[in-house]
């Protein structure tokens, strides 16, 4: 992995990463001593217990939070460097739960994804509308472009809003708990899709509860009480012992064609 040198004589890797990265609220510490990078065109999954720090190290990631310790460096250069606008071209973030406005089309919608890329009129230009035509494509939402989001299935749903986060073509997507509501066929149908958008070079981070779902991705980070427990390929990291710490003895793993599945005995 390529690195660039920093001036405290660490390596930073390219890509998006977070660099001995910690963060409280108030006087409550939620996460400490982390470290962790995002490559172009790999899809990192992140799994952890409730309240471990997940959302939290998404939001820093995406630059809406500044760490309390450490830092986040986007391509080399700290992230908080970086105007808005900038950084808002570089990393689109689904939060978890988020809302959208219920009264505008499926294409209305995505086309705010392009705010980054608009100038002080805010109007779209040839470029904004071929992002967002491409956007619509890759997440084969066209077909209802003119409907609005309440009359939309759930699975139909979460992929505007990925649209809308991909219209504003950036290099890195953080997605909190993307799959949260989709039934077992969407969900599949939904990281086929973000497997696909690897192709593209975009580096992808997803915040999972699943741990079978995680072993779709390249690589896993596990996060216990806001420090990284585990990193690495999903057949490492989604290891029984490791399991069976964070989730109970219940926790056993199997190996389908060389993937790790993970069942829970009561
Ligand atoms: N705005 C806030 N103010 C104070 N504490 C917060 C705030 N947001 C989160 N926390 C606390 O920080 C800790 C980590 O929360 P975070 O949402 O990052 O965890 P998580 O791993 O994403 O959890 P979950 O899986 O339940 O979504 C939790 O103890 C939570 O109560």
């Amino acid at each position: 992995m390529a690195r660039l040198p920093h001036s405290d004589g660490v390596a930073i890797p390219r890509g998006l990463a977070a660099h001995n990265l910690g963060f409280s609220y108030r006087h409550k510490r939620v996460l400490e001593g982390l470290s962790l990078h995002l490559e172009p065109g790999e899809w990192l999954a992140l799994l952890g217990p409730n309240g471990s720090g997940k959302s939290t190290l998404l939001r820093l990631l995406a630059g809406l939070v500044k760490p309390t310790e450490g830092a986040v460096y986007l391509e080399g250069r700290p992230l908080g460097s970086y105007s808005s606008w900038a950084r808002g071209q570089a990393i689109a973030f689904l939060p978890q739960n988020g809302g959208y406005p219920e009264d505008l089309t499926v294409e209305e919608v995505v086309a705010l994804g392009r705010t980054p890329h608009l100038g002080l009129l805010g109007r779209l230009g040839k470029a904004d509308l071929e992002a967002l035509e491409w956007a619509l494509t890759q997440t084969q939402v066209a077909a209802f472009r003119h409907r609005r989001l309440p009359t939309l299935s759930g699975g139909e749903r979460q992929r505007v809003l990925l649209a809308r986060a991909l219209a504003a073509q950036p290099r890195f997507l953080l997605l909190d708990e993307p799959t949260n509501h989709l039934d077992l066929h969407h969900q599949a149908e939904f990281l086929g899709l973000l497997a696909g958008l690897r192709s593209l070079g975009l580096g992808i981070l997803t915040v999972l509860h699943d741990p079978n779902l995680a072993a779709r991705a390249d690589r896993v980070a596990f996060l216990l009480e806001g420090s990284l427990l585990a990193l690495g390929h999903p057949a490492e990291v989604l290891n029984q012992p490791l399991l069976r710490r964070v989730y109970g003895p219940g926790v056993q793993v199997h190996r389908v064609k060389d993937r790790p599945v993970v069942l829970l005995e009561e």
